[in-house]
C-alpha cells in the first residue's frame, strides 16, 4: 500500500465540538494513525511565547514555524507533545495557548509551512486526522470526512468540567466568550477556514454522549473483517 492509498477519516469541527477524543478512540478502535493537527498550531504558539515572538509579527513565526521542532508521545489515555525536546502538554492545552495558535493559523505562510509535517502522518494502515481544515485542504482526497459540531453552551460546559476537574479556575461566561470569539477567528479567516468539507457527514454531538458519537464515526466505515487473523 502505497502512502496515497492509505485510507484517511477526518474530523473537523469547532473547538469543544470532541474532535480530539473522538479520533482517538476511533483511531484505537480501527488500528489506525492519529494526527491532532491543532497540537501542530499550539506548538509554534508555545515555542512562540518561549521565544517572546510578538503575535503581531508574522515574519518572526512563520521564522519560528520552521525552528519548532514537534513530536508526540502516545501514553495510552493521553498523547503527550513534545516542543523542541521538552514535554509542553499541559501548557498546550490552555486556553491561551489554543487562543495563540488561532491567531498563528490566520498566517497562510505558517499553514503553508506545516502542511507537509501533516500529510507526513498518512501512513499504513490509515489516519484519522482532526483539525479545521483536514477535509478540506490537507486531505481532500479523504475516503471518509466528519464535521462535529455542537451548541456553544454544551461545548463550554463540557470544557468547564474538562478544566475543572484539573483544578484550573475559570468561569462558564468566561469559557464561553472565549469559544466564541475562537469560532469567530476560525470561521472568518480568508486562508483554509474553519467549515466543512462538500463531502463530509455532519454529526450534531449536542446531548450525545461520547461512545454514542464514536459510533456514529465507525457506522460510516466500511465494514471490517471480523474472525482469527482479522
Ligand atoms: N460527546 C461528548 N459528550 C460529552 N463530553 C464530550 C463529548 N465529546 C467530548 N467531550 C468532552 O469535551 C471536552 C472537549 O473535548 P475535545 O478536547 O475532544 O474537543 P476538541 O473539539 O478536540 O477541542 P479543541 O479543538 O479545543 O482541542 C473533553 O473533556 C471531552 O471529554
Ligand atoms: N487544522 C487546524 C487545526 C487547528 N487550527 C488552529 C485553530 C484553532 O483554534 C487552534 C487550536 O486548535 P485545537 O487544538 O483547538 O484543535 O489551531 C487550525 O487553524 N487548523
Amino acid at each position: 500500500m502505497t502512502t496515497l492509498d492509505t485510507p484517511v477519516l477526518t474530523i473537523d469541527g469547532p473547538s469543544g465540538s470532541g474532535k480530539g477524543t473522538i479520533s482517538r478512540l476511533v483511531a484505537r478502535k480501527l488500528g489506525w494513525h492519529y494526527l491532532d493537527s491543532g497540537a501542530l498550531y499550539r506548538a509554534v504558539g508555545v515555542a512562540a511565547g518561549w521565544g517572546d515572538i510578538d503575535l503581531a509579527d508574522p515574519a518572526a513565526l512563520v521564522r519560528c514555524t520552521f525552528d519548532t521542532e514537534i513530536g508526540f508521545r502516545d501514553e495510552g489515555d493521553e498523547l503527550r507533545v513534545l516542543v523542541n525536546g521538552q514535554d509542553a502538554t499541559d501548557e498546550l492545552r490552555t486556553e491561551t495557548a489554543g487562543a495563540a495558535a488561532s491567531a498563528i493559523a490566520a498566517i497562510p505562510e505558517v499553514r503553508a509551512a506545516l502542511k507537509d509535517r501533516q500529510r507526513a502522518f498518512r501512513q499504513p494502515p490509515g489516519l484519522v486526522a482532526d483539525g479545521r481544515d483536514m477535509g478540506t485542504v490537507i486531505f481532500p482526497d479523504a475516503a471518509h470526512k466528519v464535521f462535529l459540531t455542537a451548541s456553544a453552551e454544551e461545548r463550554a460546559e463540557r470544557r468547564y468540567k474538562q478544566l475543572n476537574d484539573k483544578g484550573v479556575p475559570v468561569t462558564l461566561a468566561g469559557l464561553l466568550r472565549e469559544i466564541l470569539a475562537r469560532d469567530a477567528r476560525d470561521a472568518s479567516r480568508a486562508v483554509a477556514p474553519l467549515r466543512p468539507a462538500e463531502d463530509a457527514v455532519r454529526i450534531d454531538t449536542t446531548g450525545l454522549g461520547i461512545d454514542e458519537v464514536v459510533d456514529r464515526v465507525l457506522a460510516l466505515m466500511p465494514a471490517r473483517p471480523v474472525g482469527p487473523g482479522a
